[in-house]
């Protein structure tokens, strides 16, 4: 199953109490912005948060799309944060720590009652050895439920491991959420770089993530957007190919084969599927630069 979303190349966390970011946020490349209620703020901030939140997304931040993560529902925060999101402007509410169907459908629920949007959706984080367990119940749980987000320190944290350059302590769960994401037609983004001056450590996360198949990378300051931007995007060479293959497998279907060579390489319907979700992605991306 081939599914296109909106482009999600560059997704960055900002903590909701710092109202710099928020602003800051409106002139960034980044595709998606997750405005944070949850880890980056302090108990004793949560409440302004809220509010330096809903008067962000009141003024708007352009084309790229706003998604909230609220505490979890266990927490003295998580329930009035939903109620205050069901009714703003926010693109998505991100769910931290999914272990269950049953936590979405709490939230999907809550949001009905509440009147919110029919595009509202839901995000489930992704980031305990439970909720690698339950990644297909998970990923079932509910119509509007749109993305798996990787919570990969969360996850090191639990699994009482080390973050190694070569990730292989989160392999398998990386691996297993994309599948799923994958069965399921979910958006997938991959976990935080954490070292901020790494660039050669972020760059060959990013090839990482794009080659499993990750949609694109979670990020927590706004020099790592470009790096996100150019490894999760198509290439100008990947487009080229892209087109080219399209039009020699045209050539071939109407010369009545039904399968093209080009370059010495085999081309069928399957590489067409793919050659027309790089290009649909290139055209999305190509419309936020217009924007
Ligand atoms: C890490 C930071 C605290 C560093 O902040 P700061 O010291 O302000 O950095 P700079 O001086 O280099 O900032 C330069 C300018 O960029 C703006 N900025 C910085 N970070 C962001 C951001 N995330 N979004 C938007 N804008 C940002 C600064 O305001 C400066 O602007 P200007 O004044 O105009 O020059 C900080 O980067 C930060 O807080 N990052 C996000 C941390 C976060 O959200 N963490 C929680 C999410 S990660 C996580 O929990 C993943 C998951 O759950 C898991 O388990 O893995
Ligand atoms: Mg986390």
């Amino acid at each position: 199953m081939i599914n296109i979303h909106r482009p999600r190349r560059s997704v960055l966390y900002m903590p909701g109490a710092n109202t710099r970011a928020l602003e800051k946020a409106k002139t960034l490349a980044a595709d998606s912005l997750i405005l944070d209620l949850e880890d980056a703020v302090a108990p004793d901030a949560k409440v302004a948060a809220r509010a330096n939140i809903l008067a962000a997304l009141e003024t708007g931040f352009g084309h790229r799309e706003a998604v909230v993560r609220i505490n979890g529902l266990n927490t003295p925060w998580g329930a009035d944060d939903l109620s205050a999101f069901a009714n703003s402007k926010a693109d998505a509410i991100v769910l931290p720590k999914v272990e269950s169907a049953s936590q979405i459908q709490e939230v999907a629920t809550m949001l009905d009652k509440a009147g919110a949007r029919s595009d509202l959706t839901i995000w489930a984080m992704i980031e305990t050895p439970m909720a690698i367990f339950k990644l297909q119940e998970i990923a079932s749980a509910h119509p509007k439920l749109e993305a798996l987000v990787l919570g990969t320190s969360d996850l090191v944290k639990d699994l009482h491991a080390r973050h190694t350059p070569s990730r292989v302590e989160t392999l398998t769960a990386l691996s297993l959420s994309v599948l799923v994401a994958r069965a399921y037609g979910l958006c997938v983004l991959d976990g935080v770089h954490l070292s901020l001056d790494d660039e050669e450590g972020l760059r060959l996360s990013c090839i990482q993530g794009r080659d499993m198949g990750f949609d694109g990378k979670t990020l927590i300051h706004p020099k790592q957007i470009e790096l996100a931007n150019e490894f999760f995007g198509p290439s100008p060479l990947e487009i080229t190919e892209a087109q080219e293959r399209i039009a020699a497998y045209d050539a071939a279907i109407q010369a009545g084969a039904g399968i093209a060579v080009l370059n010495g390489k085999l081309i069928e319907e399957l590489h067409i599927q793919d050659a027309k979700r790089i290009l649909a992605l290139a055209k999305a991306i190509e419309s936020f630069a217009s924007n």
